[in-house]
């Protein structure tokens, strides 16, 4: 399928590999990447266990409701994306916290506690391969070496620190009888954390990008893998605190689900994964040390997360979009 974002062959990334990721990431703030260490079996594993886990009765999943620490089942319309809409999206979701020693750190229905390895492996898969483009960025924004240089990001990443970040099983039932092609599954938003990976499945399509370069919506189709053993192109994007950490260099881009009408009248679901990387917690999200960064002038240099004169830490932005998103008293 054709395809206006680049796919990025990360297998032997080179300094040339992280300039096109950087030129993605500064324009539409969306790209694919190939060649991870992600194989078709393993991602088709997780997709039985989402699958498993949605179709079981709404009293069974929502013994595990979701929390103010993000984690846990969010029922149809539970979470409202879009803060101009009135309704939450049609859609349900798990999220899964940060494993710690291959344990999850809450409840798991026993769909998920049979496969808690499986799923501490993929999420500290997904983890890695994050730090891998932040590394990428990194050397691409010519973070000063003195200060951490490729590892800025990743280093301010390290999976012992506590942080936000998610891996979330997606579900999206289909509605037979819905004529309305502007139907949204997931409103318009930017994502919370420095980026996200997102696995989708051939055929279940929705995905749409709003251009931050022309304000139009821009569909993101699920791709072929490249052979039988490789996982399908993952779609990556830049989320709101590399936004703030880059001064709105990198863009983190507002997206939303639509459900294509000729799926919705087949009747097809739509099953997808997240994975939200989020920096430890207390890290503050400052302008880098860049000089592409420091030698911007105006509005750009002064994108940082702030609370009035004080620079926010990521954990307090977080709360504060999820605070929005699912109504929780702050
Ligand atoms: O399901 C999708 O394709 C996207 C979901 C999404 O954007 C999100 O949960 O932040
Ligand atoms: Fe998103």
């Amino acid at each position: 399928m054709d395809t206006v974002l680049p796919v990025i062959d990360i297998s032997n990334p080179t300094a040339e590999t992280g300039q096109k990721l950087y030129e993605a990431a500064s324009t539409l703030g969306f790209v694919y990447i190939e060649g991870s260490e992600f194989a078709s079996d393993e991602v088709n594993e997780m997709f039985r266990l989402s699958k498993e886990f949605f179709s079981q009765p709404y009293d069974e999943k929502q013994t595990y409701a979701i929390s103010e620490a993000n984690r846990g089942y969010s029922c149809m319309n539970r979470e409202v994306l879009d803060p101009t809409e009135k309704q939450g999206d049609p859609k349900e979701a798990f999220n899964f916290g940060q494993f710690q020693d291959d344990k999850a750190v809450q409840p798991l229905p026993p769909t998920f506690s049979r496969f808690e390895k499986d799923l501490a492996d993929f999420s500290k898969k997904c983890h890695a391969t994050c730090n891998k483009l932040l590394d990428l960025l990194a050397v691409a924004l010519k973070i000063d070496p003195a200060q951490d240089g490729a590892e800025w990001f990743s280093s301010r990443h390290d999976l012992k620190q506590a942080s936000g970040s998610i891996l979330r099983l997606l579900y999206y039932p289909a509605v037979r009888n819905s004529d309305d092609e502007n139907e949204i599954r997931a409103g318009a938003h930017t994502d919370y954390g420095s980026m996200t990976l997102l696995f989708q499945r051939a055929g279940e399509e929705g995905l749409e990008v709003l251009s931050p370069i022309t304000n139009e919506w821009i569909a993101i189709p699920a791709l072929q893998a490249k052979d039988s053993k490789s996982c399908p192109p993952i779609v990556v994007n830049i989320a709101d605190q590399l936004s703030f950490w880059s001064a709105s260099v990198l863009k983190s881009a507002v997206h939303r689900v639509k459900f294509p009408l000729h799926q919705c009248r087949s009747g097809v679901d739509r099953y997808s994964m997240a994975y939200f990387c989020h920096p430890a917690d207390d890290t503050l999200l400052e302008p880098v040390p860049s000089p592409i960064i420091q030698s911007l002038e105006g509005e750009g240099a002064n994108a940082v997360a702030k609370n009035g004169d004080e620079v926010l830490t990521a954990g307090e932005h977080l709360k504060r979009r999820l605070a929005a998103a699912y109504s929780w008293k702050q």
